[in-house]
Order: structure tokens, then C-alpha cells, then sequence
């Protein structure tokens, strides 16, 4: 099994988190794993997510810590470096999947049609990230996908939530979905962890339909 299949079975959810301030990682990785939520997304998009990441793996030691919005080689080259595990693109380019192969950090690529699902699956990329999940198609999608491409299986995200995650779930080409549903800026920002750790137990017991 590779790491992403390993990755993309360990919980129902990926939170994919946006950390402002570096001091909030650790906090906010020990709510996400105590809610049953180890594998944990920091997106790229703040000037704190590398150093997030570095805390939360070196202080927290039960977290499966990765990095999102990866769309260059030199993104995967830092998160690496900073100590993430895994790392995932909301698409995916032939720069990307050259630097991908036989990198430190397993690599989740994004796809959001038949022909990029395809693409990445000859190229040795069948567990993908279908993203937007709901702007692309939804679970609608989903299930067509799966007749002529059954062994491809994706994390969905891109719209997800409490609601509409079971359906997901219960979708045969879906291992996982991610989302930022349990981590709102508003409780990030009050540093409420108590309610984190709540929005992620209840998403760490979501079940398909
Ligand atoms: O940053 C990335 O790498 C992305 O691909 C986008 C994120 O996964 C989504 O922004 C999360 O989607 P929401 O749960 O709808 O907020």
C-alpha cells in the first residue's frame, strides 16, 4: 500500500486548514487528532504554513501532516523539508507529476474530469483529489466516473460539508473527502479548540449514506 492509500483510508475527513499564525498548529493538530481527525491538510496560501507544519510535526506526533495547494516542484521540495508527509494539488502539471515521481513527500493530485483522471492514472496516479467536488459535478460525477475507471479513487473536496458528506462517502470510487467545514476562520481566530475538536469528531464519525 502506498502512503496516500494509506493516508486517504485513515479517517473519513481531511481537514484542510488555513493557519494565520504559526501558533496555532500545535493547538489546533492536538483538537484535530483528539476529535479522531489525524490526517490534517495545511494549505500553502499563508506566509505561517511552512513553519505550521514544521511544529505540528515535530510536536505532534500522532497527526498525519501534509500540505495543500502544492503547484510547484518547489512546493513539494518545502514541505518535505518542513517535515510534511504528503502533499496535495488542487490539479496537477507535467511539472508537478515529474517531480512528484520518486519524491520524499507522497504526492495526491487534483482532477476534475474524465480526461484528467485518465491522464494521472497512466501516469501512476490513481488515488486523486476530485476537485471542485461540488462545482465539477458532485457525486454525479463521481459514480460516472467510476463505470469505465473503477480502480481510479478520489479524496473529494471543493464545496463539502456535514451535509452533503455521507453522500459522498457512500460513492464507490470515494476513500475519503477534505474540507474545511472543522475548522472555521472565526473559531481559528478566537482559538476556540474545544469547538475543533468538536466539528471534528462529529466529522471523524460521518459514514456513507
Ligand atoms: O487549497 C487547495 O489545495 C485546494 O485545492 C482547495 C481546498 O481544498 C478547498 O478550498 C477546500 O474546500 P472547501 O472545503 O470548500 O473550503
Amino acid at each position: 500500500m502506498t502512503l496516500i492509500e494509506k493516508v486517504l483510508h485513515l479517517a473519513p475527513v481531511i481537514p484542510v486548514v488555513v493557519i494565520d499564525d504559526a501558533r496555532q498548529a500545535v493547538p489546533l493538530a492536538r483538537a484535530l487528532v483528539a476529535g479522531g481527525l489525524p490526517v490534517i491538510e495545511v494549505t500553502l496560501r499563508t506566509a505561517a504554513a511552512l513553519d505550521a507544519v514544521r511544529a505540528i510535526a515535530d510536536e505532534v506526533p500522532d497527526a498525519v501532516i501534509g500540505t495543500g495547494t502544492v503547484r510547484r516542484p518547489a512546493d513539494l521540495d518545502a514541505s518535505a523539508k518542513a517535515g510534511a508527509r504528503f502533499a496535495v494539488s488542487p490539479g496537477a502539471s507535467p511539472d508537478l507529476v515529474a517531480a512528484a515521481r520518486g519524491h520524499d513527500v507522497g504526492w495526491l493530485p487534483g482532477a476534475a474530469t474524465a480526461s484528467e483522471a485518465m491522464t494521472l492514472a497512466e501516469q501512476g496516479f490513481v488515488f486523486q483529489k476530485f476537485f471542485p467536488a461540488e462545482a465539477a459535478g458532485g457525486t454525479a460525477l463521481l459514480r460516472s466516473l467510476h463505470g469505465p475507471m473503477p480502480e481510479i479513487r478520489f479524496c473529494a473536496t471543493g464545496g463539502i460539508g456535514v451535509k452533503n458528506a455521507p453522500d459522498y462517502l457512500a460513492t464507490p470510487n470515494v476513500a475519503c473527502v477534505g474540507g474545511s467545514w472543522c475548522t472555521p476562520a472565526a473559531l481559528m481566530r478566537a482559538g476556540d479548540w474545544q469547538a475543533i475538536e468538536a466539528l471534528a469528531l462529529a466529522a471523524s464519525q460521518l459514514r456513507g449514506d
